[in-house]
């Protein structure tokens, strides 16, 4: 009898066994679909064996094996075990939530596009003048000037130009000008100039290429500007001429367009998908598919893109690692940089993690000699500087909605000049509220325990955690006061004030609601490099990663916010934060200085920032973090839960915590409620675990799950988050 072990996307962590006769040791890492209670499911086989504890009359048939793709590969079904294990969530759950939609249904993929290869534009299409193809023959007319662009294009980016191209695609491949057969030619690109090394880049570059056969975790540290996507593009040629594919992991969808440009100009005839989260289901499981056949050489992409199957993975690239957004922060709660080093291990190749502001663990890892340390110390381009920094005191300069006059005079100055500047708001816990003046009513969220944020453009109330909003009310309900105020600056409110006081110039706000529609990010990309912005206003979005060569002056407003907060990650991510955005300014040809209104102009922190001083800055934040047992010391995992009523949640954890049985090693805290205690309806606390092993952390907390599983636990959620950076 043969058996086939399943995983499947169901809360508990074990494998199913299914009868099937038809298979064999090959279909591990297919999907198959099988019968489960009422219910048909569809999950992955991990195993096959002629055993099973399922006693025979309840053991039930599979009802198919998928075959039209190829199984997963063996390590990438390590990778998923790995995950499963170390976040203790259940496996069929990893695997299933990774694949795209389209493979985690009942039904056979449908392969007539993502099937295809992608057609390459040879050399003597590429010589063909457009304007030798007659005016009326448009698509004939638009795929030409695509494929020149491009050219590599897709079936489903053909099909996106026009439905009617298969007659012309045949005639095209009959005369040469198009073709199927993939190309390993790595030459770059003779059209973009490609710039000479600066020392430290090349010493960087030959560093790391003499070591691209074995693993190796490398902290690129390089200063703001210095370079480091040269330094990707290197590697990655060197990767591509070994026939390798590359793996370039980045924290937000909106650096993608930037850096694809980048890519896409440097290696044109090499195919590259993006695997982002705006991408529609077809689009997803074409890119993994051509990822998992080896076709697509380059594989950018956000966090889930760590789990894309790759058969000839030569190179992990994992920019601005210090990056929160690579840490998920529900259901599977992973980091998708930590994930990445265990595959770089398990597959023997390098990972490089890249940034100007390494987070204190890798920091800690690599001053330990565990991670392998390369640093740039200066910018990359002749001319640039990094920029100076000097502080507003707002005791002594007073400001008009939070504008101080020397900040404004500085902007002045900067548009006369014709440069562009950037006004940063830092938002961290932050927000502009309404509030009325005479009773101190503020507008609350039903939903969750936090102020409504003010939108003063379409008169609303908005709630940044569970997104819950309103109309703004004409008088304080609790007292009747009519005269109630926005309270604080937000980004809308900053931008009113600037508009007013410099009506000539062009203002460009960016936040969540000015980038959420489709292309956008392109279009404001654009404006800003063809200098149709002279003043850019914006969030943590605009903070980092972005190279904006005419960008002279930033402005930083609200940061002192952040320097007393109560989480011990805080001052890392401001002194990251500041230090990022501060280095957008002079990047090129333009001298960059940066303005910070503070209230604490002597804080160390803005003292090491001011030197630009990262490393005196690390060493005390180690310091403190050792004394007080914090992480890189300790090991930190949360048992997170939730419920109608904190009530509920503080006993399941009290009664959790009865159930564990801490040893020496490992220390159990009280349960706390968190920060913001509701949260979309559901009041929520944590109760923290650490230890100072890695290992016997995870020993505990495999027992622990194991038994906090047998709770009655109808009216809680709860997860395990193994190293928290959110409490
Ligand atoms: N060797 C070089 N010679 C001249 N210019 C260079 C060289 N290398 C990179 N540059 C230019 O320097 C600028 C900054 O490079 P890049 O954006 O890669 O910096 P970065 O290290 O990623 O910085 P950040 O961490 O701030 O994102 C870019 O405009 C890039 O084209
Ligand atoms: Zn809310």
């Amino acid at each position: 009898m043969v058996i086939i072990r399943i995983a499947l996307s169901v809360p508990v962590d074990i494998l199913f066994d299914y009868q099937a006769e038809d298979a064999s040791s090959h279909d591990i890492g297919l999907r198959a679909c099988v019968p489960f209670g009422k219910k048909k499911l569809t999950g992955i086989i991990m195993a096959i064996g002629t055993e099973t504890q399922v006693p025979i009359e309840k053991l039930k048939s599979v009802y198919c094996i998928f075959r039209e793709i190829n199984p997963l590969p063996p390590a990438l079904l390590d990778l998923f075990q790995f995950c499963s294990q170390y976040y203790h969530h259940p496996l069929g759950m990893v695997i299933m939530n990774s694949l795209p939609v389209l493979l985690r249904n009942n039904k056979p993929v449908k392969l007539k596009d993502s099937a295809q290869h992608p057609l390459r534009l040879t050399d003597s299409g590429r010589r063909i003048d457009i304007t030798t193809i007659p005016a009326r023959n448009r698509v004939a007319r638009r795929l030409l000037t695509e494929f020149q662009n491009a050219t590599i294009l897709t079936a489903q980016q053909i099909k996106q130009i026009s439905p009617r191209t298969s007659k012309l695609l045949i005639e095209w491949k009959r005369l040469g000008w198009v073709t199927e057969k993939p190309t390993i030619e790595t030459s770059p690109s003779k059209t973009t100039p490609i710039p000479t090394l600066t020392a430290d880049q090349a010493n960087a570059v030959t560093t790391v290429t003499a070591e691209l056969e074995r693993f190796n975790t490398w902290l690129l540290h390089g200063v703001t500007g210095s370079g480091k996507t040269e330094i990707y593009l290197r590697l990655i040629e060197s990767a591509l001429s070994h026939d390798k594919q590359t793996l370039v992991l980045i924290p937000e969808i909106n650096l993608t367009p930037q850096l694809e440009a980048v890519f896409r100009a440097r290696f044109r005839t090499v195919l590259l998908i993006n695997l982002h989260s705006g991408l529609n289901d077809t689009q997803r499981l074409t890119g993994w598919l051509q990822a998992q056949r080896g076709e697509a050489k380059i594989i950018l992409g956000t966090r889930l893109a760590v789990f894309t199957p790759l058969s000839r993975l030569g190179l992990i690239i994992v920019d601005e690692e210090h990056d929160s957004s690579f840490k998920q922060q529900d259901g599977l709660r992973y980091s998708a940089r930590d994930l990445a080093i265990f595959r770089a291990r398990k597959t023997n190749i390098p990972v490089v993690l890249g940034s100007a502001t390494p987070s204190l663990e890798s920091y800690f890892n690599a001053i330990n000699g565990r991670y392998r340390y390369i640093r740039l110390a200066s910018r990359a381009m002749q001319s640039a500087r990094l920029p100076s920094i000097q502080y507003i005191d707002t005791r002594i300069h007073k400001s008009q909605a939070g504008l101080s006059e020397p900040l404004l005079k500085a902007l002045e100055k900067c548009l006369a000049n014709k440069y562009q500047s950037l006004i940063f708001i830092n938002r961290r816990g932050y927000a502009p509220v309404l509030l009325c003046k005479s009773c101190t009513w503020s507008a609350l969220c039903q939903r969750c325990s936090s102020r409504l944020v003010v939108h003063l453009r379409d008169k609303k109330l908005c709630c940044h955690h569970c997104g819950h909003e309103e109309n703004f009310p004409r008088a304080c309900p609790q007292c009747g006061n009519q005269d109630i105020a926005p309270f604080g600056q937000g980004t809308q409110r900053v931008e009113e004030t600037l508009r007013a006081h410099f009506p000539a110039a062009r203002i460009l706000r960016i936040d969540r609601d000015s980038t959420r529609r489709k292309n956008a990010w392109k279009e404001i990309l654009h404006a800003i490099h063809t200098h149709q912005v002279d003043i850019l206003i914006g969030t943590q979005l605009l903070a980092k990663g972005h190279d904006f060569p005419n960008l002279s002056l930033v402005g930083i407003l609200n940061a002192d916010t952040s320097l007393y907060s109560t989480d011990f990650r805080a001052s890392e991510r401001l002194f990251a934060q500041l230090m990022q955005v501060s280095g957008r300014a002079g990047r090129a040809n333009v001298a960059g200085h940066v303005l910070i209104q503070t209230e604490f102009p002597d804080h160390p922190l803005y003292h090491a920032l001011q030197q630009h001083d990262y490393d005196t800055l690390a060493q005390a934040l180690l310091t403190e973090r050792k004394i007080a047992g914090f992480p890189p010391y300790v090991y930190q995992a949360l048992l997170r839960a939730e419920a109608h009523s904190i009530k509920i949640v503080l006993n399941f954890l009290k009664q959790a915590a009865h159930l564990a049985e801490p040893t020496q090693a490992i220390e159990l805290y009280d349960p706390v409620p968190a920060q913001l205690l509701r949260l979309k309806g559901m009041e929520r606390a944590y109760l923290l675990i650490q230890s100072t092993s890695r290992k016997q952390l995870q020993t505990f907390l495999a027992e622990w799950y194991r038994q906090i599983n047998t709770l009655p636990t109808r009216q809680v959620r709860w997860v395990l988050d193994v190293d928290p950076i959110e409490f």
